[in-house]
């Protein structure tokens, strides 16, 4: 397990922690500010409807390159939503309409001309439910590469240790390459989407509640490994969990009701919260 797990807690020493324990896994990330970062993803005045129902108000925010960022907030306010903005993936929902725009490096998402499979590509996604194709473990992680043309033996096989070794994952299944995906537990398996999603280098990785159906040990895994990718990849996680959010992520964003409450450095939100409605949720008064 990791050590930052058994350093003294924050939320012990800080009285505004509201109980949730602020032991996050990088202890510099108290000290992040978001208007020092890089920025990944520019959302400017986003409003997104599906039919004649608004489920997102004139959402403004950039998502910092190589962070972690959590959406939190009460079922229904929009988290998965708009983390599915950001690759496209409400296109697939008939009657669903964007207004402003989303920029990932400054070029419009949703602009007239934008190849979605290169977008998708771009950025990758990783849902609740682990979703292994019924395949082998080398195929699964070689899938998104042989659609890219790329057939290589050496090419594949080097991508492939890769993106396996960065998924901490190589060590349980480099004997069992050719073993069907569908044999590992839970837990492995959303390494070997994570692996997946990786191998074609992708700039941008979200989650959608990644560890919300696997035990404590394989959720501890999870986290561990966000931490790990974050060097190389921007991470944007959906969590219910809110212990979660403050032990992943570098920043925070509270969402209520379709609209952005509140975006800034996790140590400060769920310390100091600027918005009652923050602090209402992270106090559990709602959701
Ligand atoms: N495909 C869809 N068609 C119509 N309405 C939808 C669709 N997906 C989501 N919604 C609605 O949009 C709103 C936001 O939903 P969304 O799933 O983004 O919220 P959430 O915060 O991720 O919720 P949860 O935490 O329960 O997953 C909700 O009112 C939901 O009912």
């Amino acid at each position: 397990m990791d050590s930052d797990f058994h350093t003294q807690s924050r939320a012990s020493q800080n009285p505004r922690s509201h109980g949730i324990n602020m032991n996050h896994l990088d202890r510099d990330s108290g000290v992040l500010n978001l208007n020092d970062e890089r920025t990944c993803i520019d959302v400017r005045h986003m409003n997104l409807f599906y039919g004649d129902k608004q489920a997102l108000f004139d959402v403004t925010m950039k998502i910092p390159q190589q962070r972690v960022t959590a959406f939190i907030g009460p079922s229904g306010c929009g988290k998965s939503t708009l983390l599915r903005s950001f690759n496209r993936m409400n296109d697939l929902v008939d009657g669903c309409r964007i207004q402003g725009e989303v920029n990932l490096d400054d070029q419009n998402i949703y602009a007239k001309g934008v190849d979605v499979a290169e977008l998708r590509r771009r950025v990758g996604m990783v849902f609740q439910k682990p979703n292994p194709f019924p395949k082998s473990i080398y195929e699964n992680v070689a899938y998104g590469l042989r659609i890219q043309g790329i057939s290589k033996k050496r090419l594949l096989d080097e991508t492939v240790e890769w993106a396996l070794r960065s998924a901490a994952l190589w060590d349980e299944v480099k004997d069992r390459l050719n073993e069907s995906a569908l044999g590992m537990s839970g837990g492995q398996q959303q390494r070997l989407v994570i692996a997946r999603s990786i191998a074609v280098r992708p700039e941008v990785l979200l989650l959608d509640e990644p560890a919300s159906a696997l035990d404590p040990i394989s959720t501890l895994k999870i986290e561990e490994l966000i931490h790990e990718l974050k060097s190389q990849f921007t991470i944007v996680i959906v969590t219910h969990n809110m212990q979660q959010a403050a032990r992943v992520s570098d920043y925070t964003a509270f969402m209520y009701m379709g609209k952005l409450i509140e975006f800034g450095n996790t140590d400060r939100l769920f310390t100091n919260p600027l918005e009652k409605q923050t602090e209402d949720y992270i106090t559990g008064r709602y959701g």
